[in-house]
Order: C-alpha cells, then structure tokens, then sequence
C-alpha cells in the first residue's frame, strides 16, 4: 500500500525559512526570494503585484505566465518540448471544482510562488493530467495539525489520510494555485485568488468544489487604511534594513512598493513575516482589508523586534569577536618584541643559545659534573613543550645552574698593612678582632690562598659586629652579603626547596652566591643565637652543614641538586650571647667577644668615627658647628651609657639634626643680604657683615689664642674694612674676606656650638641616672657586679631585719631572682651564720631576725651565682650593724667552703664599675688573667684585688682579720 499519499516538503535554508519561500530546485530567476548572485530584475516583481485590482481579481495573469517565464530567459518542459506558447482554455475564476493540495508548512499567499514536493504519485498524474488540460490548477490548502503533533511530525501523519479524513485535516479557505511548473516530484505553484472549500467531489485524489473569496470593498482613500499600510511598508522597510538577509531585497522591494494595493500589502507583510502558519492562515482568511493590515502589521512589528534582537546578538559576538582578534594581534606583536628582545619565553632555541652564552666564558672553571647536568638539562629543555610547567621548572633551574659563580674568586688583599688601615678607618678600638683578621690575612700570604673560617663576633647590641664585618669584607677585598637568621625556623631558607615544589626557590647560601658574583665572598650571618626552633628539620643541623670547613666543600642545596664548594667563604657570625648557639656550631667557630665601650672609648667613636659620618650625612660642614668634649662626655654618661654606642650614634644624629635645622633658619635670614652681595658691587655695608661673621667664626676656632689680628679687625669701623693689602695689615687677612665674596651664604653663618650648658636643648633631659643609689651604701647594702645581654652593670644586695625574737631566724628573698640565684642566696646565709659564729659567738642574730633579702630592680630578672660573696658580705654587715668599705663593689661565686670560684663577664663588669665610680672591685683569683688582658684604659685608676678565699672579701669590706681556713 503507498504509504505516502501526499508529501508536500520545502527544502528550507536557514533565514529563507523564516518566511517559508525558498528557491528549491525551481530556477531561481522565477522566484521572489533571489539568493544573492543571481538576476534580481525589477521585472520579476512587477510581474507579480502590477495587474492588482480592488476587486480581488488575480495579481497575475494565468493566461501569460508561461509566456512570460520565457521572457524571463526560462525554459519550462512544456515549452521545450512544444516550442510554442500554449494559450490556456480554463480561466481561474472558472475554477470552481480544484484538486484539494495539503500544504503541510504555510499558506500561499496570492501573487507568491511555492515549490512543494508532492510523494503521492496519484495526486502528481492528476496534477500533470490537470496542466495537459489545459486547467492548470489547484487549490492550495493549509493542513491543520493533529493536536499534539508539531512539524514534520504533522507532515508524517497525512500520508495516511484520503477523503474525508483529510478534508477535515485541511483549513477550509485556501488559494487558487496555478501549476506553472512540474518536475519530477517538484511542483510550483502561484497563488492567485482566495478560495473557500464548500464540498468535497471525489475522494482520491482529494478534489472540492470551491467559493472564490472577494476582499469586502473598502475606500482606497481612507486615511486609517492608507496610514495603516503605510505604517507596515515602512515597518517592513525598516525590518529589511536592519535584516542583512533581506537588506538587497529591500531596496528592490521599495521601488515598487507603491505599485501595490493594499490588501496586496498586507498579504506581502504577512508572507513574508517570520509569523506562524496558523497566524499566516490568519491573515489569509480576512477578507476585511483594514483588519488583515491590522494583523499583518502586528506580525511585521514583531518581525521589527526580533530583528533588533538578532542585531544586538550579532553586534556583541562581532565585539567578542573583534576584541579575540585585537588580543591576538596584541600577543604577536608581544611575541615578536620579546624575541627582539632576546626574552622570547617559548623560543627554546633562543633560550638555549641564552644559557650557552652564560656558560661559554667560565665553561673551564665549571666542575665536570655541574657541566653535565647542565648539558642533560639543556637537552631536556629542547624536548619540552613550551606551555609546560616541567619546562618553567627547568628553565629557572638552568638559570640558577649557569648564573652562579663557578671557580670566579675576588683577588684577596693579602696586604696586611693596607688591611690594618682600612679596618682602622672604618673602626675604633676592636682590637681583638682586627688582629684576628691581620692574622687570617698573614696566614693566606704565607699559604698562597686563604680558607674559609668561621669566626663569632659575640656582644652587647651596637658594639659595631656587624659594621665590623662589613669592614673585613673590605680590608679583604670580598664580596660582602649578609642575612639574619634571627628566628629562623624552615630549613628551606639554608638549604632550599626541593625543585618538585611550586614556586622552590635555592636556599640562602646559593642566593649570596649569584647575588654577589664570586665564591669566596664574606658571609655575615646575624644573630646565630636566635636561630629558631624549626618546624621543618633543624635549622642548626642546617647552618652546620654549611658552616662546617669539613662539609661545605661539598654543600647540597636541595634546589640546586649538585654539590658547590663553599670552602673559600668566610662566614662570620654575630649573637649577642654565646651560650645560646647551639653546641656544636659553636664549637666550630672561633669566638671573638666584643664586651662593649668605657666612657673613653666611646668619647673616641664618637668623636672620630660618629659626629663626622652623620656631620657628612647632615651635610654640615666641620667649620659651621663645634661640638665641645664636655657635651659629648655629657651625652655618654647620662644619655647612653650602655655598652654600645647606637644609641649614642641616635642621639648625636639627633643633635646634627637640630644643628641643620637651626643653620637652615639662619640661612633663611641671611639671605636676602646674600643676594645683594652676589647680584653686583659689594657695598661696605655686606663687606662689614660677612667680615664680622668671619670674625667670629675665628674668634671660636682660636678662642684662647689671642690673636692680635682678629682683635684689630673686631675693632675696626665699618668704613676702615680694609679693601687693599696695605689697610688690612696682612694678606692672609685680606684673602679671607676675598674668599667671604665667593661662599655661599651657607658658609657664612654663625657658628653652632654645643656644650654641656645646652645639650639639653638638643638632645632633652638625661634619661639615666645614675646606677648609684648609695653614696655610701649602709648596714647591710653591698654592691654586686652583674652581666647582662646589654653589657655589665652595678647591683645593690639589700639585706634588711623584718622580725626580731627567739628562734625566728629566717630569710626572705625578693627581685626576681633565679634558682641559681636562690640556691646561692641560701648558700650565702649558711655561709654569712658560719662566719658570725666563728667572728662573734655570742651574737644571736640570724637565730632570731627574719630577714628580707631584695636585689633591685625588681622588674628585671636576674640570675646566677656571681653574686654569692655580695650576698654573704650583705648580711653580715647587718649582722655586725657596720657599712662595708665606701665605693667598693665585689662579684663571685662562693662554696660553702668559703672558696671564691671564678665568673664572667669581667670587662663588662670593669667597665660598669668605672661608670658607677667604684674605686675598689674584688674578683676571684681565677679571673687574673682575663683582667690582665684588658686595656690599660679599662682599668686605669682601679684598685682590684684578686681573691681566692671569702675570708680575703670579709677583710678588705669591714677592714677587720678574718682567717682563712
Ligand atoms: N668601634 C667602633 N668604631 C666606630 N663605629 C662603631 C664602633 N662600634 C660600633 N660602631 C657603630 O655603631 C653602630 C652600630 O653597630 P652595629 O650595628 O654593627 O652593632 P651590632 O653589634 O651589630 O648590634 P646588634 O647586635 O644589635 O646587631 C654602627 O653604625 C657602627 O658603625
């Protein structure tokens, strides 16, 4: 059974689809839709809609069409085979009994074209039958759609229905087509006139009797009508402009639009709106003129919308696309300035030829086994893609690989002499530590080369450690580098990340390497005594591997993966207190201790190394400001009297600062009279001026001098300045104020002078005071000796009776002492009863007062068993109610065998005693030598005697004879 009685299909492109007129196999020239490219003669539309009448009568003429299809240079079968124009019998409106056509996708409008495609063979032999009798035509009717159905699916259904079926399926008005063409299964269809179905005649093929509709009659020159079309073409004008697709159509279209009537507009619109069949079939059923314009033009309007959306979605993908194509551009021209520039990230080539560069002048020096990782590397280089993380990876590997200084060394200073001198232009004092580097130089002399060493730089806070090392990096000639590792708790820093980690970097040393060029560079490492815990391996296991001479020959950073010889290095360590840095790096370092400055020494530092880097810094010149001794000794003992001299560096640059200040303002006055001086003549009244300030300038400098030259001038009138050699009385004179002519006024200003009177206007209120409480200490206060992180200080044993009465005997002990400070305390009272037993028998003292022992200051914590022999003399001068010997001070550790055992600290504790004025100082016998060793300055006018016994301390504090035992 045929399956498909009808199969009506539209091969439909995109947009074409949008007003369901396609150009299918028909010749295009024919149609109303003219793809671009092909004849859209003006003729084809006025062939269409010129023969329009108000009456409904057809658009087209059926009679002529063939004809004028060959006009149009067109062939169709018929006229091929018959080569002559056939005149038609049957005229339309004699139509009233047509073959029933389902059109399954949208009405035909009268005056359009349709090609459809017809599968049931019987419908197609009635058609071709119809067109050989001369009656070519049919009538063209909408197929309803079965009610869930949409489409193709409709489509699919009809090819069952006959008869009635599919008479019930059909929308009851159609149009009259005429067959202007059939080809195979394609036939082409015209509409012509409106057509309502009144019954149906025969069954298969589907043929119905037919009414022709008529438009109602309408005026044509109704003003609602007209703006009402109007309004449409001009919607459709400005829908076919904004429509790229239609936009060629338009401008046609437009030529002609006043050729049409105004249902002819209104079918136009509708035709071809995107609007829906059944909205379409519509449009087709009013036969009200102003109410089918009416819908027509609501469809075109809503064509209107949707072809502003459509422009504004093709605007934005244009801008994104147009933008994608600027950031293109933008990366190619990026991509080739960079290899330009030779920094072309993925020119492997380049990068390669980069590396090799770096590499070809020290290829020598490089060891073997560095050289063939960074061959394996290159190559590895060359077979990765560019884009990959393993390339970045290694890329920065073999930039650090060829960046580091292989076998590059300085040239050493060995000149010892030239050494001294430049460690003593930096620095004053430090002895110590300038002959140790004298000495380290010597060695490498002797040997040829020099070895890397460790040394420890350990003291008080701003005693010059590491200014010091910066200072040997320059007696040396090394590459200085510094880095702290004060709190440093990943071992990473030392030793690196290893390369698998994002973002791995080489450790510290590896760093130092490449940022300083050479690898025998000195190597400052600050505070080695506050290297932290670590949470990730241990930092001090770390920093012995690369201190150790023995290790650091081969010394693996985990970035760099290959062994670098850190031999030649010298490393130089600075903490503030040894005992904590851990043992074993200790052990490997060669420690120089720094105790800190006497009032002396600083005097000197102050004078000779700090007033004149801040003088320069400040940018004073030495004639413009004197600063006096007694202000600078002023500023040492009651501003900064601790062991180190930063804080006294503040303070002067805190004078200097104030001392700009105040020539700035100066200035500021002298001025104006300046640029008289400079802009012409010199009148006598500048002349005197700059003369009396050079006066006084000179008058300062040779104050007791008693110059007779300067006393001449001072007295001079203004109008006897001397001008000539023969009135000045001496040319030396005479060319200093030539000289005054040219100086800036800078120059010229009065002198600033501070002294002990005003200091306190620089520099404010002394903030210590003195360490002494005690003129003469009373019954029962000692001065101890004490060392501190900051350097040594004087302290107070304070013993006093809080209860009196039998039995009470007992010791209290406050100031935040340790327990080592405690356990001597006790061991003191054992002692302290021992001796007053022995001394005075009868004396029940200690068997019946409580008594309180404090250690001020209170807040700060204190420590140790140095003060043990204070403590013990502090309660027996209560016990025995006598002072102990005026500015005496003691320190050291007692047994309870009286035996006085040694402590330390003893420059720290010279030097404190000197600033309390202690003209006396006890220290244990064993402590000798360290005392000897101390400048001659340190130690001048102190009497100290050396003990080994507390009987000794006992009778040099109270003068009295105690036996040792
Ligand atoms: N003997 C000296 N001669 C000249 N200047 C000195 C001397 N000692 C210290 N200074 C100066 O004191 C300042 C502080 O010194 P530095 O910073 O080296 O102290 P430090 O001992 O390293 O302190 P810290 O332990 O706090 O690091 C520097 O400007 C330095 O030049």
């Amino acid at each position: 059974m045929l399956k498909a009685l009808t199969r009506c299909s539209s091969r439909v492109p995109l947009g074409a689809h949008l007003h369901g007129y396609v150009p299918a196999r028909e010749p295009v020239s024919t149609l109303l839709r003219v793809p671009r490219g092909h004849n859209r003669s003006p003729h084809l539309f006025r062939r269409f809609f010129c023969s329009d009448s108000t009456d409904g009568s057809d658009p087209v003429d059926p009679a002529g069409s063939d004809m004028k299809r060959v006009e149009a240079g067109e062939e169709t079968p018929e006229s091929k085979s018959s080569s002559a124009i056939v005149p038609t019998v049957v005229k339309p409106e004699d139509c009233l009994t047509v073959i029933a056509l389902p059109l399954p996708h949208r009405p035909l409008f009268p005056g359009f074209y349709m090609p459809i495609y017809v599968k049931d063979p019987k419908l197609l032999a009635a058609l071709v039958e119809s067109r050989k009798r001369q009656a070519p035509y049919t009538g063209a009717f909408l197929l309803k759609d079965e009610e869930g159905t949409e489409g193709s699916d409709a489509e699919k259904n009809i090819y069952d229905l006959k008869g009635k079926d599919l008479l019930n399926r059909l929308h009851e008005v159609g149009t009259l087509a005429q067959i202007t063409s059939i080809q195979g299964d394609q036939v082409v269809l015209i509409g012509h006139r409106r057509l309502r179905i009144t019954e149906m005649v025969s069954e298969d093929p589907l043929t119905v009797k037919v009414d022709h509709l008529k438009e109602k009659p309408y005026d044509k020159d109704d003003d609602i009508l007209k703006a009402t079309s109007f309004e449409v073409i001009s919607t459709l004008r400005d829908v076919l402009k904004t429509s790229p697709l239609w936009r060629d159509h338009a401008q046609t279209y437009t030529q002609h639009i006043g050729d049409f009537t105004y249902p002819r507009v209104a079918d136009f619109g509708a035709a071809i709106s995107g609007a829906n069949k059944l909205q379409c079939q519509q449009v087709l059923e009013e036969l009200d003129v102003h109410k089918r314009l009416k819908l027509t033009l609501e469809l075109v309007k809503k064509e209107m919308e949707i072809s502003k959306i459509q422009e504004s979605i093709a605007k934005a993908i244009e801008e994104k696309i147009s933008g994608e194509q600027r950031r293109y551009l933008l990366n190619e021209q990026l991509k080739a300035i960079k290899k330009e520039l030779g920094l072309e990230t993925d020119d492997k080539t380049a990068l390669s030829a980069k590396f090799r560069e770096r590499l070809d002048p020290k290829k020598e020096k490089i060891p073997q086994h560095v050289l063939q990782v960074i061959e394996e590397e290159l190559t590895k280089l060359q077979l990765l893609e560019a884009s990959s993380s393993e390339f970045n990876v290694t890329r920065n590997y073999l930039d650090w690989l060829t960046a580091l200084p292989w076998g590059e060394y300085s040239d050493e200073n060995f000149d010892v002499i030239q050494a001294q001198k430049i460690l003593d232009e930096d620095h004053y004092g430090l002895t110590d530590v300038k002959e140790r580097i004298l000495e380290f130089i010597a060695v490498g002399k002797l040997r040829g080369t020099s070895q890397g060493k460790i040394v420890c730089l350990s003291g008080p806070p701003g005693v010059g450690k590491t200014s010091i090392g910066r200072s040997i990096a320059r007696a040396l000639n090394r590459k200085f580098y510094r880095f702290s590792v004060g709190g440093l708790s990943d071992v990473a820093e030392i030793k690196g990340h290893r390369r698998t980690y994002i973002g791995a970097m080489p450790g510290k040393m590896v760093q130092c390497l490449k940022s300083v060029g050479t690898a025998n560079p000195l190597v400052l490492i600050d505070e080695i005594d506050k290297l932290g815990r670590g949470h990730a391996g241990d930092p001090a296991s770390a920093m012995l591997e690369l201190l150790d001479p023995e290790q650091n020959a081969n010394f693996l950073d985990h970035y760099l993966d290959v062994p670098i010889d850190l031999s030649k290095v010298l490393f130089v360590c600075t903490a503030n207190v040894v005992e904590m840095i851990p043992n074993p790096l200790l052990d490997r370092m060669e420690v120089i201790s720094i105790a800190g400055y006497i009032t002396d020494e600083k005097m000197h530092i102050a004078r000779d190394y700090l007033e004149k880097t801040t003088r320069e810094a400040c940018g004073i010149k030495p004639e413009q400001v004197e600063v006096t001794d007694s202000a600078l000794l002023a500023l040492i003992e009651n501003y900064c009297r601790e062991a180190g001299v930063r804080n006294l560096q503040k303070q002067i640059e805190k004078i200097y600062r104030k001392i700009a200040l105040q020539l700035v303002r100066q200035g500021a006055q002298v001025q104006p009279d300046e640029v008289k001086a400079q802009s012409g003549s010199v009148s006598n009244e500048t002349a005197v001026e700059r003369v009396e300030a050079e006066t006084v300038d000179r008058s300062i400098d040779k104050k007791d001098s008693g110059n007779a030259v300067e006393a001449e001038i001072v007295d001079s009138p203004a109008d006897q300045i001397p001008t000539s050699l023969d009135q000045s009385g001496t040319l030396e004179d005479t060319l200093e104020a030539e000289k005054t002519k040219e100086t800036p006024a800078a120059e010229k200003l009065e002198k600033v002078l501070v002294d002990s009177s005003n200091l306190v206007d620089f520099v404010g209120k002394p903030v210590f005071h003195a360490e002494r409480i005690y003129d003469q200490t009373p019954v029962g206060v000692v001065m101890g000796l004490a060392w501190t992180a900051m350097g040594g200080s004087t302290l107070y044993i304070e013993t006093t009776p809080v209860e009196q009465g039998e039995g009470k005997g007992a010791l209290n002990l406050t100031g935040q002492l340790g327990d080592v400070m405690k356990e001597s305390a006790q061991i003191a009272y054992t002692v302290a009863r021992a001796i007053l037993l022995e001394k005075d028998p009868e004396n029940p003292f200690f068997g019946n007062t409580k008594l309180h022992l404090h250690v001020p200051a209170g807040a700060t914590p204190k420590d140790g068993p140095s003060a043990g022999c204070t403590m013990i003399t502090s309660l027996l001068s209560l016990a025995m109610n006598k002072p102990v010997k005026k500015d005496l001070a003691m320190t050291g550790e007692v047994t309870l065998t009286r035996k006085i055992l040694p402590i330390g600290g003893v420059k720290e504790k010279t030097i404190a005693a000197r600033r309390s004025d202690v003209k006396t100082i006890i220290f244990p016998s064993a402590n000798r030598r360290d005392f000897d060793e101390l400048a001659p300055n340190v130690k001048e006018g102190l009497e100290v005697h050396f003990v080994d016994d507390y009987a000794q301390i006992y009778n040099l504090a109270f003068g009295e004879n105690l036996q040792t035992q």
